[in-house]
């Protein structure tokens, strides 16, 4: 993702014709066909698929398709006229209908295969044939490549309807999810932090499906009613949407010798990864196994730096398999997510995604991931031996740098040019004994009050709190105390405006989304645009008026509220 382009690129892409113009499907054309998949893509039923990288996959549309938004800042990064994401065929198209697309574009998309390693352990059994054949993109099809101002992207939709890995479910992913993903991965963009991108939103205005999900202000667990829901489909965009799982899929059906290309198949998608993602920084030229090393050492560092990100901005990603952790080291699949509202090392969302991928347990999730990838790649480097131990080292030195990437983001985050850990342990344990609102807390910091008042901004004042709020405050006042001593001399406005670089005063919490999928799902997009302004500028002061509606702590009566504060699904 480092190749991003960051300015606005001029408009050249004002109709579908002149996106025709730039697509390239390389993907499909040097990547191998699943053999037994019929060209048309027309069926989706569930089935095993023993080898090739892709399914051809025919999207299939949602009816009476409506715009809902558009990702603007990647609009103008591509260089794509806004008026062009309502235009009849760019809607039609995104909308899963490829009937009419003009060549060079294709009617087919495709779906990749994958495996998944949960917390670093192979598992088969989600697969509905217990093989690992039949899981993957079960409702994600991209539908093409595109080189656009000298960079690839993969451009694909969610939502589009069943492939042969939809393990018996309908394909489809409800406005509500859709929407819960389409900002999430806007804001994540704008605060900084590698992912997915969104490009459009369309949903359908007269298709329904019915999802278990909870009743207005409910406390259970479980979602307690089964509801109907205007399907909706999302297109993001990456340079690639390869998953450590399946280089995972690729190199189980190597070790296991599965069949006779199994291992030039795992090469390929290898290969394939380090063109679409890593390519700047691995050279062409080398053996594979020398590649393998590179690209293993660089993974590492992008992985530990993403997550160290997601920290940084209160962003637990819920369910952090090996399924769910994209290859080129970016956020991908806004599923089970949150942003914190309470500092707890153990907020999780999602209510099936256990207490392993916690907030501040996401370094080891990330451990496990990369040991995943690691032993992935094993294969392609054996017949090397330094290689081999080079991959070796790179793998058991992940602790030390993403424990260095965690000290030098909490440093950063404390306007810190080193980081401290007494300082940080008093810190960690006054934030949960108050408890304090993560965000807000950090902002505050960030404009350098000489006493504690501004900070009681972000109190939530439990219990501990009230039964000692003037032994609480003293503490806090030593530690601001402590804090400023360790601060630069001089220069505060200057460090000030760097921590609010660092410290976003912005997050997209759940209970900002709930009223407004739900008032989008009802035709009235008003405020999922406006949410779509103010998360695109997480750093920015904003209006008092954004101040006063989204620069707050979390009401009590929203502590506990299924669908605002817990889900026990994501779809
Ligand atoms: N084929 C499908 N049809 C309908 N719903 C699905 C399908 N696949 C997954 N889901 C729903 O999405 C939830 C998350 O599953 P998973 O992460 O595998 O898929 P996803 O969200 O579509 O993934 P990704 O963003 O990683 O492509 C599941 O719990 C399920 O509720
Ligand atoms: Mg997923």
């Amino acid at each position: 993702m480092n190749k991003r382009p960051h300015q606005d690129t001029p408009i050249t892409v004002a109709t579908l014709d002149d996106l025709s113009a730039l697509a390239d499907y390389s993907l499909m054309d040097t990547l191998n066909c699943d053999p037994e998949a019929k060209a048309d893509g027309v069926d989706h039923s569930p089935r095993q698929v023993f080898s090739g990288h892709y399914v051809p996959v025919r999207p299939t549309p949602i009816e009476d398709p409506e715009y809902v938004a558009h990702g603007k800042a990647l609009f103008h990064e591509l260089g794509f006229a806004d008026t062009i994401a309502r235009s009849d065929d760019f809607v039609r198209m995104f909308s899963g209908d490829l009937s009419r697309v003009p060549a060079p574009l294709r009617n087919v998309g495709w779906a990749c295969g994958y495996a998944l390693s949960i917390y670093g352990t192979e598992f088969y059994q989600q697969c509905p044939f217990h093989t690992g054949n039949g899981y993957g993109d079960g409702r994600a099809i991209s539908v093409l490549e595109a080189v656009i101002n000298g960079q690839r992207w993969e451009m694909q939709l969610k939502g589009a309807g069943r492939t042969p890995y939809c393990r018996g479910a309908d394909g489809r992913a409800v406005l509500r999810s859709s929407v819960r993903e389409f900002l999430a991965q806007e804001h994540m963009h704008a605060l900084g932090v590698p992912t997915s991108r969104s490009l459009s939103l369309y949903v359908s205005k007269t298709e329904k499906v019915r999802r278990p999900w909870y009743s207005e202000g409910s406390r259970s667990i479980d979602p307690d009613v089964l509801i109907s829901e205007p399907v909706a489909i999302s297109t993001r965009v990456a340079p690639s949407f390869i998953r450590v799982g399946q280089l995972e899929l690729f190199s189980r059906r190597a070790r296991k010798q599965e069949h006779p290309q199994a291992m030039e198949e795992l090469e390929k998608i290898v290969l394939h990864l380090i063109d679409r993602e890593y390519s700047d920084v691995i050279d062409q030229s080398l053996v594979t196994a020398k590649k393998v090393v590179l690209l293993a050492d660089e993974f590492r560092s992008r992985l530990t730096s993403l997550v160290a990100n997601w920290i940084r901005v209160g962003y637990c990603q819920g369910n952090f398999n090996s399924d769910n952790c994209a290859a080129g080291g970016f956020t991908l699949d806004y599923g089970p997510f949150g942003f914190c509202d309470v500092f707890d090392p153990h907020y999780q969302p999602w209510t099936g995604g256990g207490h392993h991928f916690a907030f501040l347990n996401q370094p080891a999730a990330a451990e496990r991931n990369f040991y995943s990838f690691c032993s992935a790649m094993r294969p392609l480097v054996a017949g090397h031996a330094d290689c081999l131990r080079q991959l070796e080292d790179i793998q058991s030195d992940f602790p030390k740098v993403i424990q260095a990437q965690m000290e030098k983001m909490w440093a950063a985050k404390l306007g810190l040019d080193a980081f401290d850990a007494d300082l940080f342990r008093e810190l960690a344990t006054l934030m949960l004994q108050t408890p304090v609102d993560y965000t807000l807390f950090f902002r505050e910091l960030s404009y350098l009050p000489e006493d504690i008042e501004a900070l009681k901004k972000s109190f939530y004042k439990g219990p501990t709190y009230a039964a000692d709020t003037e032994g609480l405050d003293k503490r806090w006042s030593a530690w601001l105390t402590h804090w400023h001593s360790l601060t630069r001399p001089g220069a505060r406005e200057e460090l000030s405006s760097q921590m609010k670089l660092v410290n976003p005063k912005y997050s997209l919490r759940d209970w900002f989304v709930v009223p407004a999928y739900q008032q989008a799902a009802a035709g009235n997009y008003a405020l999922l645009r406006e949410l779509q302004d103010v998360m695109t500028q997480p750093y920015a002061e904003q209006s008092e008026d954004v101040e006063k509606k989204y620069y707050r702590l979390k009401p009590p009566e929203l502590f506990d509220v299924g669908g605002a504060s817990h889900y026990s699904c994501s779809s």
